[in-house]
């Protein structure tokens, strides 16, 4: 039986031009601080480099952004909390990072939750930015139905990484980024993504 793909909620025009400049301004001028990106398994803390999964580099020494743009973040999860069926979420934390698609980038199918922890990320926001015009085609989000295997034919919902559009998904559903395809191999031409992990704190052992 094929299942329904995500709930998913979608909000174009997010944080507004001046913050998303400021946002591709402080990526940029962090270029240095992009790491490649690792994947996740079992206990694995730091998860480990796999470039047949996952290619793309992640800064997570983003403390200065966060105040730009946690006010709105806040106001959205409480909107998507109801909104997407999920429970006991009355007390979060949340894990942010900025993520960095250059030319050849993808992540194949996985879901974002970290199994045999406390505080389960439940929530997954992804922001979308980039410089304009836009230099890179492809990197569309697609987001499956739970038990969907990779390559298999299952049902999706493809979404486009728009400039300012935030979306909303819980995070233990199947999804993938199909390859990036940049004109250049310069960093700011790249697709940049503002993820933000919700961590459920309330309600866990329940
Ligand atoms: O960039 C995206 O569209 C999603 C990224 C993602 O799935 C992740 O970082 O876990
Ligand atoms: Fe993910």
């Amino acid at each position: 039986m094929l299942n329904d793909p995500a709930p998913v909620m979608i909000v174009d025009d997010f944080v507004g031009e001046a913050v998303v400049q400021r946002l591709l301004d402080y990526a940029i001028a962090h270029e240095a601080g992009f790491r490649p990106s690792r994947v996740a398994l079992g206990h694995a803390n730091e998860g480990y480099i796999d470039e047949t999964h996952r290619v793309s580099k992640v800064n997570q020494d983003i403390d200065p952004v966060m105040p730009w743009i946690e006010p709105m973040i806040r106001k959205a999860v409480a909107d998507a909390i109801p909104k997407l069926g999920l429970v006991n979420v009355d007390q979060y934390f949340l894990e942010p990072e900025i993520a960095w698609s250059g030319d050849g980038a993808f992540f194949k199918m996985h879901a974002d939750t970290l199994r045999h922890r406390a505080n389960p990320r439940v929530l997954t926001m992804v922001l979308y930015f980039h410089k304009e015009p836009k230099a890179f085609q492809g990197g569309e989000l697609r987001l499956y139905g739970l038990g969907a295997q990779p390559d298999s034919g299952d049902d999706y919902r493809e979404i486009e990484p728009r400039w300012d559009r935030a979306v909303f998904f819980p995070s233990w559903f199947p999804h993938e980024v199909l390859p990036v395809r940049c004109r250049s191999a310069s960093f700011e031409d790249g697709r940049f993504a503002l993820n933000c992990w919700v961590h459920r704190t309330s309600g866990n052992g329940t």
